[in-house]
């Protein structure tokens, strides 16, 4: 029913900011969020993620991290934000109604990022 997909999502840290860029198309059209998207099968997962935050094909804007605009943001982000934002690894799954609404989750900090939820 559902295909898996490999996305990156960046965010930029400096000091007590972090740099959020509106997206303007496509998934999650109107939201901020990190940089990334789709994982082409020619390059790595870094590469990826380098060529999107490089880009900046969305409209970028630092955030104190005590002001990040949850409101505007994807309803998973600040659940799993603080973890992110203490350096730890976590997996997470959601599964959401629509764009807005999550009917379950799951959240567990992880040592490596290679074992399972
Ligand atoms: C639903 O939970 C999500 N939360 C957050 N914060 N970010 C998410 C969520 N689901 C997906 N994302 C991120 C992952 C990617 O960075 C983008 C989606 O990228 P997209 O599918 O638009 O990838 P592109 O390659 O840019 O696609 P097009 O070029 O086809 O527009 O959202």
């Amino acid at each position: 029913m559902f295909e898996k997909q490999l996305l990156t999502l960046v965010f930029v840290r400096k000091q007590a900011e972090v740099l959020l860029g509106l997206k303007k198309r496509g998934f999650g059209k109107g939201k901020w969020n990190g940089f990334g998207g789709k994982v082409e099968p020619s390059e790595t997962i870094e590469q990826a993620a380098k060529r999107y935050t490089l880009n900046l094909k969305m409209k970028p804007q630092w955030y104190p991290i005590t002001s990040v605009p949850f409101d505007k943001m994807w309803a998973d982000d600040k659940l799993w934000f603080p973890l992110l934002l203490e350096s730890k690894k976590f997996h997470g799954y959601f599964k959401f109604q629509g764009h807005e609404t999550i009917l379950d989750y799951q959240l567990k900090e992880v040592s490596s990022l290679e074992s399972n939820l």
